[in-house]
């Protein structure tokens, strides 16, 4: 049953038909070639939030395309408010334990959202965003600061779960890993997996590693929500807006996905999109009960 449904979420948010795989020098898992011309979101001058346009947006199941109106959509991202949206209050949290390996996980059926992306961009941060509290998940400057599979248990009814970072470009060695065999067989075999909110830095332009990594989950069949991180984060000089950052990422991601996954942008300083992500979390596992 759990698998059934695990199937459909994924498929509202299938990539193209997978080429035939390239090694990858990066991402620890093998990746799929980019593939078709990108188009996405609307040029936006100035605001830090890009509306999206109609066939971009992200439309829960049990909604009619032609119902959608404009207060259905989430601010800063794609995603449409559906029937499923319930109480997305979180009332309670507490750590559960850490796992050295996926088969030591909490084995209690409930559903649960991974966080995934590169060290550093912010995963550890957003669950104490998400939850308002300051150091239920340890955070660090220093990339490598989450080393084993952490599980947060909220409202006693799903978790949030917070992984190793990949790509570890600026930690010392011994904050390097094998994440690939460590997380792998996580994402494959973890069947209360909801989704996977892949965290991607949105004051930096796209990062081949992150592509890669949305390349294979969707080559996995995994349901993934990009969120995009430290939004806050305005550079001058010849650094790149926030929006100008996503817009990018977006028509590189659109290359390899026939309907663009669900995105939002968040901060963890200004909690910018914590509401409504939390809401989109709220739908996506009501629906998955149901
Ligand atoms: N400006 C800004 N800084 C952020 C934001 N989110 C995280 N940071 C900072 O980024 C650094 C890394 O944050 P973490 O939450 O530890 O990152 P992580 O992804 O958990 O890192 P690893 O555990 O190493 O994989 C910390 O110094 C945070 O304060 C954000 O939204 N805005
Ligand atoms: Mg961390």
């Amino acid at each position: 049953m759990l698998a059934a449904v695990r199937i459909r979420l994924s498929c509202l948010h299938l990539p193209t038909p997978p080429s035939p795989p390239k090694p990858s020098l990066s991402f620890p898992f093998s990746t799929t070639p980019q593939t078709r011309l990108p188009h996405h979101i609307s040029a936006t001058p100035k605001p830090t939030l890009p509306k999206p346009s109609q066939p971009t947006l992200f439309i829960p199941p049990g909604l009619d395309p032609d119902e959608v109106t404009d207060q259905m959509i989430l601010p800063g991202s794609n995603i449409v408010v559906g029937p499923y949206a319930g109480d997305s209050k979180i009332k309670q949290v507490e750590f559960v334990g850490s796992s050295v390996r996926p088969k030591d996980c909490p084995k209690d059926e409930r559903p649960e959202f991974a966080m995934l992306g590169r060290s550093n961009v912010g995963k550890s941060s957003l669950i104490n965003t998400l939850v308002r509290k300051k150091e239920v998940a340890l955070t660090s400057k220093k990339p490598g600061k989450t080393q084993l599979i952490n599980h947060f248990l909220v409202n006693k009814s799903w978790y949030l779960v917070d992984l190793p970072g990949y790509g570890f470009a600026n930690a010392p060695e011994s904050a390097r890993m094998d994440w690939s065999s460590f997380t792998k067989g996580y994402f494959l075999n973890r069947e209360t997996l909801v989704a996977v909110l892949l965290l991607v830095d949105a004051s930096v332009p796209p990062q081949k590693i992150d592509l890669d990594c949305a390349n294979w989950l969707g080559r996995n069949n995994i349901a993934m929500t990009l969120v995009f991180t430290k939004c806050d984060k305005m550079k001058g000089g010849k650094g790149k807006r926030p929006d100008e950052n996503i817009k990018s990422f977006q028509e590189l991601i659109s290359r390899n996905y026939k309907i663009h996954p669900p995105w939002i942008m968040t901060s963890s300083s200004t909690g910018l999109g914590r509401d409504d992500l939390l809401l989109h979390m709220s739908q996506l596992r009501n629906y998955w009960d149901n």
